[in-house]
């Protein structure tokens, strides 16, 4: 199988901690693809081997074609990834433009320093120092050192944390250009929305695997899933009095699962105009993202299913 990014089979323990059990994915060239998963999934882990900085026990890893625990190609590999890191180490007291011109150095035909900066939303602050950026500000930095060389693959480590609103939207945006220009994204994130909004396809990872894996919007069958109407019950009735069965809830609506929203919202909106009475509030939802991710990543109990297993010694 080919792709800008194959694992196949991957396996990874930390003395006897088994942090990846066997997981495998795909990523076609040109696509977001979101690694989603509790604290301890093993996320990083896996990103960390794709990267090269961290060597696999077992299992297929390419990553544009290269090994990234192959020694021999290590900077081929370097010089055509990108990497949005947490925590990444830059000098405080150099400016913004000098860290920027600095690291395009590395590169054998890195972007333009200038236009970088301006993709990343740092016009103007080109002669700030490092320490004086803001938080949201320093990880537009790391942004902007993950595209100076150019890169055919970005690897983003929950790239907006910490990111206003308005600057999230516009690294999704900017994220979604370069995609669209050719280059691969593989990213991490535990925002949902940032997920829905951004990730062509989407693998929720717990206990190092893939429990799961699809685009956003059919993610653990939200599509085909069972809708929810609610609405509250107009003065005067009950859900006895209602054409389908309704559950009553706490916060005064009423809630009718249904899986054919289309005859059941008529019988109910029927039922309704019939006593010239209104379905107040009516909404109609399938799970969001976030419905099915936290099911595919919490057991019956309510707790992580993510726990490493511990191998025997
Ligand atoms: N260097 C290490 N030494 C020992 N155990 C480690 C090491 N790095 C990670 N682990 C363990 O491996 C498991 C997977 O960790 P990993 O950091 O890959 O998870 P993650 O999904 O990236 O979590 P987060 O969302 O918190 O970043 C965890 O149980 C973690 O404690």
């Amino acid at each position: 199988m080919t792709g800008a990014v194959v694992v196949e089979g991957l396996h990874k323990r930390y003395g006897t901690v088994h942090a990846v059990r066997g997981l495998g994915f795909t990523v076609g060239y040109g696509e977001i693809f979101a690694l989603l998963g509790r604290n301890g999934a093993g996320k990083t882990t896996v990103m960390e081997i794709l990267e090269g900085f961290r060597a696999r026990d077992s299992g297929r890893v390419d990553v544009l074609g290269l090994d990234p625990g192959e020694k021999a190609t290590e900077r081929t590999l370097r010089e055509r990834i990108g990497l949005v890191l947490q925590d990444v180490a830059v000098e405080p007291y150099l400016t913004v433009r000098e860290t920027v011109a600095r690291n395009a150095g590395y590169y054998p035909a890195p972007r333009d320093t200038d236009e970088v900066i301006g993709l990343v939303g740092l016009a103007g602050l080109e002669r700030k120092k490092v320490r004086a950026l803001s938080g949201g500000q320093k990880r537009r930095l790391d942004l902007a050192l993950g595209l100076i060389g150019n890169p055919g693959l970005l690897f983003l480590d929950e790239p907006t944390t910490g990111f206003d609103p308005n600057a999230r939207r516009s690294s999704w945006q900017l994220v979604r250009d370069l995609r669209d220009a050719g280059t691969t994204v593989v990213l991490t994130t535990h925002h949902m929305e940032e997920a829905q909004e951004l990730a062509d396809r989407v693998a929720v990872v717990a206990a190092g695997r893939i429990v799961a894996e699809g685009t956003p919007a059919t993610l653990g069958g939200r599509d085909t899933a069972h809708v929810r109407i609610r609405f509250a019950l107009p003065p005067g009735t009950t859900v006895d009095d209602l054409p389908v069965p309704a559950a009553p809830g706490e916060d005064g609506l009423v809630t009718v699962e249904s899986a054919e929203p289309t005859g059941t919202l008529h019988r109910l909106t029927g039922w309704a105009l019939r006593r010239g009475a209104a379905l107040t509030g009516l909404r109609v939802d399938r799970p969001s993202l976030e419905d099915v991710y936290l099911r595919l990543t919490t057991d019956d109990h309510g707790t992580p299913e993510n726990r490493p297993e511990r191998s025997a010694l």
